[in-house]
């Protein structure tokens, strides 16, 4: 077994996995304040009860600087081994030669990868967070680039905070296309929102690049996939299973 985090904007994910199978999920609020062993002690408070073996390594991605040390730390509480960080010059598989790296979210190469593994190129991933992200790759394995959008609550809470009329939100499933109150309204923008995006923009896409496989994950991603017309995979645990594959391609 495995240990795999995602640490995002909103939420530290964590999962175990055995071989390609992600066979545990918890996602954690981010608490800035705590060191690594405060970390261990949370992930293994999580794990207790769950009839899991010990983990015999763990792998994180990061786009939230200030996590990446605390949490690889406590990861490695529980594996007794150094927590693989997965960084621009990690070997994935995934060429990033067409982009500027400087600043790239590794969790978009992960996504990238798991693609890649699951279906082969070319794949547009549409990842659903705190932002929206468009992240593609073509059939030779090359990252092409993509798109940064805000995130579908996201775009709620500045409409929330910004316009008198307008009340916080949250997501639900649509009824229709049209709302017929403010909050319906609202809801509705968001998700038929990012779900004319995601279609435009594949299709776009195609005709630049072919038949793509499109890839929905992220967690305002089952709100969404539900309401596309074009066919799209969904992957829940498309970050866990890139994650568990660049461990096992850089496993000592
Ligand atoms: N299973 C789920 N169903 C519905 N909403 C979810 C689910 N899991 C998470 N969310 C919500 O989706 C939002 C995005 O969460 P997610 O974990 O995808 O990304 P994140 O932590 O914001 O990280 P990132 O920075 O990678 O986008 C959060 O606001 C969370 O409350
Ligand atoms: C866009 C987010 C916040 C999505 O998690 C993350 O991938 C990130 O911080 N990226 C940095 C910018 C870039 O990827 O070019
Ligand atoms: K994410």
């Amino acid at each position: 077994m495995i240990l795999a985090a995602d640490i995002g904007n909103t939420t530290v994910a964590l999962a175990a996995l055995e071989g390609r199978k992600v066979v545990f999920t918890r996602r954690l609020p981010g608490a800035p304040a705590l060191d690594g062993g405060a970390w261990g002690a949370v992930f293994e408070k999580q794990l207790a009860g769950t009839g899991l073996p010990a983990p015999e390594g763990a792998v994180l991605s990061s786009v939230v600087p200030a996590l990446t040390g605390p949490v690889g730390e406590g990861l490695e509480r529980l594996t007794g081994r150094p927590t693989l960080v997965v960084e621009k010059d990690t070997p994935t598989g995934l060429s990033l030669e067409q982009y500027d790296v400087s600043n790239l979210g590794m969790d978009r190469v992960v996504d990238c990868v798991a693609a890649l593994t699951l279906y082969g190129g070319p794949a547009a991933v549409f990842d659903l967070g705190t932002a929206t992200t468009l992240s593609v790759a073509d059939k030779d394995g090359r990252f092409l680039g993509g798109m940064i959008l805000a995130g579908v609550s996201l775009g709620l809470e500045a409409l929330a905070a910004r316009a008198a009329q307008l009340p916080p939100v949250t997501l639900a499933p649509p009824e229709g296309v049209l709302g017929t109150d403010t909050i319906s309204c609202m809801r509705h923008g968001a998700l038929y929102g990012a779900v004319g995006a995601i279609e435009s923009v594949s299709r776009r896409l195609e005709e630049e690049l072919g038949p793509i496989t499109v890839v929905l994950t992220g967690g305002h991603s089952s709100l969404v996939a539900p309401l596309l017309q074009i066919p799209v995979r969904w992957e829940p645990d498309l970050t866990f299973l890139g994650l568990g594959a660049i461990l096992e391609r850089n496993r000592i």
